[in-house]
């Protein structure tokens, strides 16, 4: 899934700690993968061992070199779809179901802002586009992306769609060589992780505004201090996100119970391990957790969730010799396909409930029946608001009642 996210109700955390007005800076750093750098043998054993000490600390780093590369045409293209096509075009054409039940697709498409919500922020979820094999058919979740059509402008919605097809093809490459650098350092082949971000792979695309949010900022959102979240404390609840902030502040780490500004830099990609990527770590990479303030105008950025194959086993590690010592035995091998962590995490936000209430039951039975929920930081943050019930347990129940009715 698209990793990111906050449960409906999430509650600011942090509030007591780290309510500087401007947080200091901090400074992430810049692993160098241009096709020079990993050919060259010394180059490459840095950035495995940069990528290594920062997913092992901070949890996010700063990523150099990708090929072909233009911030400025994609936040061009950014501008040209949130500002200039109108919201009801957005909605009638590619809106999720969730917002335009007359449209089919749930998981991709657009989605638009909240301004009554802590998170407000309208985005478009974009996936890699193939042929859905036979295996994935009938799970939804696995859906084509819709796209723009609009009379008139063919040139600017082809251009668009090139620029952004371009920047997640390339990007989808940076998250192949992280993870094949991650391999390589654990002493496995470079292409251990294949099978699992496989050429079906989940991956999603999300260019975003955080519009100037109109009306009476919900209470919640704002801080003691004044200012104000667009994008409420989270950690991300996937694998790898790389995010491209262009010249844009307002993106801040909590490290050791303190918030810190990241300084934009569009010359480069943001990178930062999910919760699952932990989990594959046995804990050892950080899934650090982050927010989004309001800047008082209209914020764009693009994060690129680089996901597994929706049958894709998550209970895959990374290279033994990589995994903290004492827990290098001590895991669950079974099977747990991917696409079973999205259905018990999905429907806990209001804008996909509509997914639980229309899986076919052979689906049902192959990838929820036999599973228990994992636990992730939305659902974590669920339990929280929902007092003592573990709502993806509830879910399950309600799955379980559809099926034996029929
Ligand atoms: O927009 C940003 O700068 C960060 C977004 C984010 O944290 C996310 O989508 O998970
Ligand atoms: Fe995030």
């Amino acid at each position: 899934m698209k990793s990111e996210e906050m449960a409906p109700h999430q509650d600011e955390g942090q509030k007591e700690h780290g309510e500087d007005a401007v947080p200091p800076n901090i400074k992430l750093e810049i692993i160098d993968l241009s096709s020079e750098a990993l050919a060259c043998a010394d180059r490459r054993e840095k950035a495995r061992q940069q990528i290594i000490n920062s997913f092992s600390t901070l949890g996010f780093c700063q990523v150099s070199g990708m090929n072909d590369y233009s911030a400025e045409a994609l936040l061009q293209g950014s501008k040209w779809f949130f500002d200039d096509v109108s919201e009801q075009t957005k909605l009638d054409q590619i809106g999720t179901k969730a917002y335009n039940p007359s449209n089919k697709n749930s998981y991709r498409g657009y989605f638009p802002a909240q301004h009554d919500r802590m998170s407000c922020k309208e985005g478009y979820d974009v996936g890699l586009q193939w042929e859905i094999p036979d295996h994935l058919k009938d799970i939804p979740l696995v859906e084509q992306t819709p796209m723009l059509h609009i009379p008139g402008q063919e040139k600017e919605v082809e251009h668009y769609y090139e620029v952004l097809f371009r920047h997640r093809d390339n990007v989808r490459g940076v998250g192949d060589t992280i993870m094949s650098l991650i391999a390589e350092a654990g002493g496995e082949r470079t292409d251990y992780f294949k099978r699992m971000f496989s050429e079906f792979a989940q991956h999603t695309l999300r260019p975003i505004r955080y519009p100037q949010r109109v009306g009476e900022v919900p209470k919640d959102a704002i801080l003691p201090s004044g200012r104000v979240i667009s994008t409420p404390a989270h950690a991300d609840s996937g694998f790898l996100t790389f995010l491209q902030t262009f010249d844009y502040p307002g993106l801040e780490l909590l490290v050791d119970d303190k918030w810190y500004a990241v300084p934009p830099n569009p010359e480069t990609l943001i990178v930062n391990v999910g919760e699952q990527l932990s989990e594959m770590s046995n804990g050892r990479f950080a899934a650090t957790v982050h927010r989004v303030m309001d800047i008082g105008k209209s914020r764009f950025s693009m994060p690129f969730f680089y996901e597994p194959g929706a049958d894709a086993d998550i209970n895959t590690k990374i290279p033994a010799s990589l995994l903290p010592p004492e827990t290098e035995d001590k895991f669950d091998r079974s099977y747990y396909p991917y696409v079973t962590f999205l259905f018990f995490k999905l429907p806990i936000y209001a804008e996909y409930s509509h997914v639980s209430d229309n899986i076919p039951e052979s689906i049902y039975k192959k990838y929820i029946e036999n599973y228990e929920p994992k636990e992730c930081w939305a659902t974590k943050t669920a339990i929280q608001v929902d007092g003592a019930t573990f709502m993806q347990r509830k879910l399950k129940a309600k799955y379980r009642e559809t099926f034996s009715k029929s």
